[in-house]
């Protein structure tokens, strides 16, 4: 787990050899600690450089670790010893050098680290503190406001910006591991107290409290209900207020309150989660790591709506060559400079050059007949989604990829149209797509593995977190919304406000409740599906009852807001009211008031008083029970999946986990039981009747989330 070895004669050289990223398990700290001992008991050695194996000096402590009881040596001792030790200890920093590995490098006397190397204090991000002294040593090597801004947003920086910073002592283009070792041996004799991080005076700003004040605001804002952010800040405190000794005893009580919460627990299963959605599996056994995917250099996006902007300029930005498509002139010439803009602003934001030359705009089908792979961004309608497939499977060479980013239409009827059925898959981007991190990859029963492990690595090299799913309604995250906004709906109509119902959510943890949502999304997207659906509009058979569709409980009032031209920030009106049109300051609206309050008068509805935690049981249970029908219809293949594609789709919030993470965290059998509860009270919502999955593992024993596969696999899957 650490190879010792000794070169130039008298330099101890310390390789850390866990891959892949060199964690410190319990093996690797045992090791160091050992290797340690070795060095400074043996004369020959003078000098001492630790460095980790494949290019990467070390990805912190094990996380896999946190989940069990602490074994082996504690890692505080370990990088103490190194510390205090009479001999130069020389950190040598290729790849990363993250959290505890951070930390591993604060106790060395020395840092040298190469050009591409990546430095930070993730653990935020993990739902804890940098609690082997990273939290004690940084500020008091780097100053308050500095360590407080790295240690507080978990943010990784480059070797450049950490020499700046005077985190490190030197940046090569060469062999770090070879510059350490020339460099320790030129500190052979120097004096090391002053290289001691934690016998350094913090530099304390003037203005400390108020720092720390305007520090505390901001994450509270930024992170609203999080423990990690508010401990970190404390903890930079202490180091600023207290000398090293205590400083370390408050780190450690703020990281037993941390990791005790299940708020770590939960940022943690969400780090893992997102590795393992990548890990994609077929019915037919293929997966994602024996299928090959095709090296794409060429695209096409047809249409340059909102949606297909966004796509051209993820996949311009990272190298590959689009056609982009529109109907008509204006809208061409308009998707043109709205890309080029947005291509611009992004290029400026990360300092480099737009790639505007690998553009090229066209009303032609015909100029796509060499394209690697296309995907179809037109307006969500199927019977013109087929249009646009027969056409391209006319005009595309036979390997073409076809692609679509519907939010939820069949996939498979797509493919049913072309003459290359195996080379279609969806492609389901979020808004906006050179924003948001998800994308759902949906894998039709006729997709090709080499399709789908094409499509997951595109996805992978535009920096999105890619998640295959099964080709049903709405996919996995829009069916799932329904039930849920249908929740929130139904909730009105019994007595609760918009105000209500989003401010429970937003306690909850969502930066916007539901309706606020909405009104920034649009009300009218929704309206028009539900009218395609026959839900509302002139279609509706007017025997069918108000309040019921197709034998459900139906709920008009967004309708009934959409006629009165109320679409939401756009128009200035929405579920909230605005000063103007595109503001985004949402307003209690009267006369939204006053319409809940006719509504219910007209059809006798007694309002009540609805309590938050009612709000939060009906909508996200319902949310989750529908995830358990999703796993049942083998439509994802397992929970991860479904909480990946909600925290970075849907803005489900971290420190929850996810819906499946979060109810398992409920416990399921309260779950089942609050279900059962309200599905008696509303038998014509068949969405809150408790899922089979549910009740099976329940029946089980209701075990952890990262087991429910075993009890799925039984179930038919698509994926
Ligand atoms: C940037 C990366 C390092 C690499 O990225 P990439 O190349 O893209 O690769 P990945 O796909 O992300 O990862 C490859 C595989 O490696 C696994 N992995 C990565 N990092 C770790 C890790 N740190 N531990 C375990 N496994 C890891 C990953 O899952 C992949 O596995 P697989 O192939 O999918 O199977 C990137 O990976 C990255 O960013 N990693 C995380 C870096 C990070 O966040 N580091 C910080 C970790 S936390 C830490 O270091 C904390 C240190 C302080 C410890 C203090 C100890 C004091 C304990 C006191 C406790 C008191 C509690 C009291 C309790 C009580 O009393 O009750």
């Amino acid at each position: 787990m650490a190879r010792y070895e000794l070169v130039k004669r008298s330099v101890a050289l310390i390789t850390l050899t866990n891959p892949p990223v060199n964690a410190l398990s319990s093996p690797v700290r045992h090791a160091i600690a050992k290797s340690m001992e070795r060095a400074l008991s043996d004369p020959k050695v003078t000098a001492v450089v630790i460095c980790g194996e494949n290019g990467r000096f070390c990805g912190g402590a094990d996380i896999r670790e946190f989940a069990g009881p602490l074994r082996g040596p504690p890692l505080i001792p370990v990088l103490d010893a190194i510390e205090a030790g009479r001999k130069p200890v020389v950190a040598a920093i290729e790849g990363v050098a993250l959290g505890g590995g951070f930390e591993l490098a604060l106790v060395c006397h020395y840092r040298i680290a190469h050009s591409k190397a990546r430095l930070g204090l993730p653990e935020v991000t993990l739902g804890i503190l940098p609690a082997a002294g990273g939290s004690q040593r940084l500020p008091r090597l780097i100053g308050i406001p500095a360590a407080l801004e790295l240690i507080t947003t978990g943010r990784h920086i480059s070797a450049q910006e950490a020499l700046k910073l005077g985190i490190v002592d030197q940046v090569t283009d060469q062999n770090a591991c070879e510059m350490a070792v020339e460099f320790a041996l030129k500190s052979v004799g120097k004096p090391l107290s002053s290289r001691r991080v934690s016998m350094l005076t913090t530099p304390c700003p003037p203005d400390l409290d108020a720092l720390l004040e305007a520090a505390t605001m901001q994450v509270k804002k930024k992170a609203r209900g999080v423990m990690a952010p508010l401990a970190c800040i404390q903890a930079v405190r202490a180091a600023a207020t207290m000398p090293f000794s205590k400083g370390m005893k408050r780190e450690s009580e703020l990281m037993t309150t941390l990791f005790n919460s299940g708020q770590a627990q939960a940022f943690q299963y969400c780090f893992f989660a997102q590795r393992t959605a990548g890990k994609w599996t077929l019915p037919s056994g293929a997966q994602w790591n024996n299928s090959k995917p095709r090296e794409i250099r060429s695209a096409a996006v047809i249409g340059l709506g909102t949606m297909g902007r966004g796509i051209v300029v993820s996949l311009a930005r990272v190298g590959i060559s689009v056609i982009a498509v529109e109907s008509e002139k204006k809208l061409l010439e308009n998707g043109r400079q709205m890309v080029i803009g947005m291509l611009e602003r992004d290029a400026k934001r990360r300092g480099v050059s737009a790639s505007l030359n690998l553009l090229k705009f066209t009303l032609s089908l015909q100029d796509l007949k060499d394209v690697d792979l296309v995907i179809e961004a037109v307006f969500e309608d199927m019977a013109l989604k087929k249009r646009v497939f027969q056409e391209l499977s006319k005009v595309c060479r036979p390997t073409t990829l076809l692609c679509t980013n519907t939010s939820g239409l069949d996939v498979d009827a797509l493919a049913g149209v072309t003459n290359r059925p195996h080379l279609v898959a969806g492609m389901h981007f979020f808004s906006p797509a050179h924003v948001m991190k998800l994308l759902e990859v949906v894998c039709g029963p006729r997709s090709s593995s080499e399709t789908i492990a094409t499509a997951m690595s595109l996805g992978k090299k535009m920096g999105k977190v890619s998640v295959a799913v099964g080709n049903c309604p709405g996919f996995v995250g829009n069916r799932m919304l329904k039930p849920y906004l249908d929740q929130a709906t139904f909730l009105l109509e019994e007595g609760a406000t918009p105000e209500q119902i989003d401010k429970a959510l937003e306690d909850f943890g969502f930066a916007m409740g539901v309706f606020r949502m909405s009104d920034l999304a649009g009300l009218d997207v929704g309206w028009r599906v539900r009218k395609e659906s026959g839900l509302t509009g002139p279609d509706v058979d007017s025997k069918n009852p108000p309040r019921r569709r197709q034998g459900h409980r139906y709920c008009p009032i967004p309708d009934m807001v959409c006629e009165q031209g109320r679409f939401g920030q756009k128009t200035g009106r929405g579920w909230y009211m605005y000063d103007k049109p595109g503001d985004t300051n949402a307003k209690p609206d009267p006369l939204i008031q006053n319409l809940l309050e006719t509504y219910r008068s007209r059809y006798g509805i007694q309002p009540r008083n609805i309590s938050d935690q009612e709000i939060i049981e009906r909508c996200l249970f319902v949310l989750a029970n529908e995830g358990f029908r999703i796993l049942e219809d083998g439509m994802a293949a397992r929970p991860e999946d479904i909480d990946v594609i909600y925290l970075f789709g849907y803005a489900f919030p971290r420190h929850r986990g996810g819906p499946m993470f979060y109810v398992s965290m409920v416990g399921l059998e309260r779950v089942l039981e609050r279900l059962e509860h309200y599905h008696q009270a509303h038998p014509d919502v068949p969405h809150l009747e408790p899922s089979a999955l549910l009740k099976k593992l329940v029946a089980c024993g209701s075990p952890p989330v990262q087991k429910w596969r075993e009890y799925i696999k039984t179930m038919h899957s698509h994926l």
